[in-house]
């Protein structure tokens, strides 16, 4: 007998330490994966019902998940309208099932009970902590009721002159891109910031000695880093990714971004402190709004028709009453920190977790939302003309800056504004954790799962035929009155909708409003694409690959706006 076949011997009859604890392992992964199955009986039984792509073992479809981001966006977007109104994924372990009809997606966004985010939210946390946009449970509540007043429209009416100014001073800005091609999304990216920091931090943005711009790049760098991590399995373990050399960039990133925050919170102290309330910012005396109220006060305004972003029909903590016995409410920070004061409702972390959120939520969203209208005023010149004549009526040849009342005549304009957000919704997807199962109101055969991760696609929801005829159009009568009372309400959910449902959504479509109308009042806005050549990536917030490019040409029409 040769020496290796008395080796194999040897090996074959005795039980070698590394032999049983080969053995004890397998049996233990056996027997766990055996207790898994079982627990997850229900699941899978219910999930076998749903429609959905054939997976491969174990891996289920994360294939599906690997290549750019417009790849996969174009991919999931592809399958969906494949599966229909209801598809599930497997993405490892995990259950995915991807909702766009009207009716279920009101079942999950109306709930008191399911609004628990999903654990892909997690990759926010060394960013945003606990703020409002993940946190849960009675945390959640509170910091809810504490902070959706502070966007109430009495508060939104106080920052008009800020939005004035600084929508000024873009188109100042943006005078040195007349004539060539660029990408527009930089400069509402810097606006939509410093627009922030003025109004719901109430600091001036000239005390900052970062700009805005190097924020807001910070921002999309790290939002390319959590879309990493959410499509990548492998990347999901926090031990596995904070071996890479990303996480230490990640570190960078947060490490900027979050310098930006300490700043403002200190220096609102400080003023706080000083007893000094409201927006430090200072506006131009020509630019004061209330001066000018008295000569469009004889106009026919009205809040009726003016939807804030959402149907009509649908009511959240953000639509009550607007004269609360004249209480004095208070901007976002200016609350916080006197909240704070006792410590009770909110701490220091708290707060800090808090402005992180809505620097976020309140930038990154209104930056993709405008530079989505302005590419597609540039797509539709026809349309871009007639938002200006409703301009050209409101104005009436004079220079003088928005007031309120003047965006509540810009019904065209909000017109143009919804349905680029029907068709773009800047947060593409809403994800949430099912606790409990949920018998799907399209078909009452069919029961979602506890344990699934709920996926409401309101891009695909925007576009179904059922409730928007031709969806691929882009149809501002889309939102006509008669039109938008006639469809399900959650038929249009680009801020989401019900107890989660984005506090800044009034705070967007005002902001937007004054920004994107003093824009058209100074620049005609041109561009050899259509949305066809658009490529889409939603990660995290939906953009364009291929960058917002428009060109610029100076407006000459007798209201135009000296910046
Ligand atoms: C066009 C602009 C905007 C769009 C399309 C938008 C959309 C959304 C959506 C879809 C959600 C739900 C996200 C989810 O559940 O995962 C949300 C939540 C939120 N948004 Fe916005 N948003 C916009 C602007 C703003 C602004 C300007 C602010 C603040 C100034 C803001 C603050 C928030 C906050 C704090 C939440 C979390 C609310 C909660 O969970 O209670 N958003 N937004």
């Amino acid at each position: 007998m040769s020496v290796a076949t008395e080796n194999l011997v040897r090996n074959a009859g005795g039980f070698s330490p590394l032999n049983t604890f080969s053995l004890l392992l397998v049996t233990a992964l056996s027997l766990y994966y055996l207790y898994w199955r079982v627990s997850r009986r229900r699941m899978l039984e219910l999930a076998e019902k749903i429609p959905g792509p054939k997976g491969w073992p174990i891996l289920g479809n994360a294939l599906e998940f690997i290549g750019s981001p417009h790849e996969i966006f174009m991919r999931v977007y592809q399958k969906s309208e494949e599966f229909g109104r209801l598809a599930k994924v497997w993405i490892g372990p995990r259950l995915l099932i991807f909702l766009t009809d009207p009716r279920d997606v009101e079942l999950i966004l109306s709930s008191h009970v399911h609004i628990d985010k999903s654990p892909e939210y997690r990759f926010f946390k060394p960013w945003l902590g606990d703020g409002l946009l993940i946190s849960t449970g009675q945390k959640w509540r509170a910091h809810r009721k504490l902070i959706a007043p502070t966007f109430h429209l009495n508060v939104l009416k106080s920052f008009i002159d800020l939005f004035n100014k600084n929508s000024r001073e873009t188109v100042k800005k943006l005078e040195k891109e007349m004539g060539k091609e660029f990408d527009c999304h930089d400069y509402m990216s810097e606006a939509t910031v410093e627009i922030l920091l003025e109004t719901a931090m109430g600091v001036s943005k000239k005390t900052q000695d970062q700009s805005g711009y190097d924020y807001a790049m910070a921002v999309m760098k790290l939002c390319d880093i959590l879309h990493i991590r959410q499509t990548k399995i492998w990347l999901y373990s926090d031990y596995i990714f904070n071996l890479t050399k990303i996480s230490k960039y990640q570190k960078s990133l947060i490490n900027t971004i979050h310098s930006l925050t300490r700043k403002v919170i200190k220096k609102k102290r400080e003023y706080f402190m000083e007893g000094i309330r409201g927006s430090t910012a200072e506006v131009p005396e020509e630019l004061k709004s209330h001066k000018y109220e008295l000569s469009t006060s004889t106009k026919t305004t009205t809040l009726e028709g003016t939807s804030y972003g959402q149907s009509d029909g649908l009511k959240d903590d953000l639509d009550v009453d607007d004269d609360v016995g004249e209480k004095k409410r208070m901007a976002f920070l200016d609350l916080l920190i006197e909240a704070s004061q006792n410590g009770v409702v909110i701490n220091d972390e708290e707060i800090k977790e808090q402005v992180d959120t809505i620097m976020f939520e309140g930038h990154d969203t209104t930056a993709a939302g405008s530079s989505f209208f302005l590419c597609q005023m540039a797509a539709h010149p026809e349309i871009q003309e007639r938002v200006v004549q409703e301009l050209n009526e409101i104005y009436q040849g004079s220079d003088r800056p928005a007031t309120f009342a003047d965006t509540l005549e810009m019904k065209y304009l909000e017109r143009c504004l919804l349905e680029t957000l029907r068709l773009f919704p800047p947060v593409p997807i809403i994800a949430r954790q099912l606790q409990q199962e949920v018998q799907l109101a399209s078909d009452p055969n069919l029961r979602l799962p506890a344990g699934a991760t709920i996926v409401v696609a309101q891009f695909g929801t925007h576009r179904l035929a059922e409730y928007y005829p031709n969806p691929e159009q882009y149809n501002p009568d889309n939102f006509l009155p008669e039109k938008a009372a006639n469809r399900h309400y959650y038929a249009f959910i680009p801020f989401s909708a019900g107890p989660r449902s984005c506090v800044g959504r009034k705070y967007a479509m005002l902001k937007l409003k004054i920004l994107l109308s003093t824009i058209l009042r100074n620049y005609k806005i041109t561009s050899n694409l259509k949305e066809n050549d658009y490529k889409l990536q939603g990660d995290i917030i939906l953009k364009r690959q291929d960058g917002f490019r428009i060109k610029l040409e100076p407006r000459k029409f007798a209201g135009t706006v000296k910046a």
